[in-house]
């Protein structure tokens, strides 16, 4: 079996986001969530919500994207995969992130639905409700899979949220065995608590079958996993169907388990939360960063710790920081 030449390769929603500030009032009077992910199913639906946001900022996205765009920005060599349309957000999209080294060659799909965008709201508190109109990300086929990619990086990660469309779900179970065929590790996001709900049974059966073996959760996400309120029983549970689960609590900071072992992480201290956009995503980027360097689970929980209150100290899914000389300085 060859060496990995990558250190992480990635599948997941290729979106270009809109950030903007809104006020609780705005997200209650639109029927949001808020802080969490709704998904907007037409593109009248996105026009109209955008119609009504205020002034706002784009920037590239996606979950498992900003994981590896993080990643690179700490040294490590990424790829990734998802499909953007053949039009200016998806010039937009592969221009930042192949700007980074990361390695992007899935085609763009010609005509529509267009590239994928997510509109933002992040309110005072720095909390941000996303809703996402898929658009072209709902059509990766499992035929635009590049496996001589897949089989290059050490560890596959996947976001959740591309469970929702069938063809990318089609496309990641594929992968998965791509991965593991080349005795690779698959790494897996639950993305969202919303998200768990719809796909609780497809996700316990990746556990039951063995077929993820680092799961990244929030606190949310690891209960309604487990259709229980009690943290330490759906941690306990899930721990118990894969090699390392990592589960973080916001300003409580994070855990992880391995074979057995509890580890566990205070949140970096910071001045402000801006915009909690990205936070899940540059914690798995630290966290994963760690691993594929060598370090402990420890050091690995630290190096999510200071990406994620790099992020959050800012707008945008993506470091804007030395992440590296943050963590030099953190850990030596
Ligand atoms: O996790 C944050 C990301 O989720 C959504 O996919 C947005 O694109 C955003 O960048």
């Amino acid at each position: 079996m060859s060496e990995p030449t990558l250190d992480i390769v990635a599948i997941g929603n290729a979106i270009v986001d809109v950030i903007a500030k809104a006020d609780d009032a705005f997200i209650a009077s639109e029927g949001l969530s808020k802080g969490a992910m709704q998904l907007l199913f037409t593109t009248e639906e996105a026009e109209a919500l955008y119609a009504k946001m205020g002034p706002g900022v784009e920037a590239s996205g996606g979950s498992a994207a900003n994981t590896v765009a993080g990643i690179a920005a700490l040294g490590g060599k990424t790829g990734f995969i998802g499909q953007v349309a053949d039009d200016q957000l998806g010039k937009v999209f592969r221009h930042d992130i192949t700007a980074l080294g990361v390695a992007f060659d899935t085609p763009a799909r010609a005509g529509e639905p267009k590239t994928a965008r997510c509109l933002i709201l992040v309110t005072p508190d720095g909390e941000r409700t996303m809703n996402t109109f898929l658009g072209a990300s709902q059509h990766l086929p499992p035929a635009a899979l590049d496996a001589d990619l897949i089989e290059s990086g050490a560890i596959l990660y996947l976001e959740g949220y591309l469970w929702d469309p069938e063809e990318p779900r089609a496309a990641m179970d594929k992968a998965i065995d791509i991965a593991h065929g080349a005795g690779r590790r698959v790494a897996f996001t639950l993305s969202d608590g919303f998200c768990v709900d719809r796909h609780r049974d497809g996700f316990q059966e990746l556990l039951d079958k063995g077929r993820i073996d680092i799961l990244f959760a929030n606190e949310d996400e690891i209960k309604s996993l487990n259709e229980t309120q009690d943290f330490d029983a759906a941690v306990e549970a899930t721990a118990a169907k894969t090699p390392i689960l990592v589960v973080t609590r916001s300003e409580k900071g994070a855990i992880a388990v391995k074979d057995g072992e509890r580890f566990s992480v205070s949140a970096e201290p910071i001045d402000k939360m801006v915009d909690a956009t990205g936070a899940g995503d540059q914690f798995a980027a630290g966290f994963l960063a760690g691993q594929a360097e060598g370090r402990s689970i420890e050091d690995s929980l630290t190096m999510g710790a200071v990406c994620a209150a790099e992020v959050i100290q800012h707008y945008g899914p993506r470091p804007e920081a030395d992440i590296k000389a943050l963590i030099a300085k953190r850990l030596g």
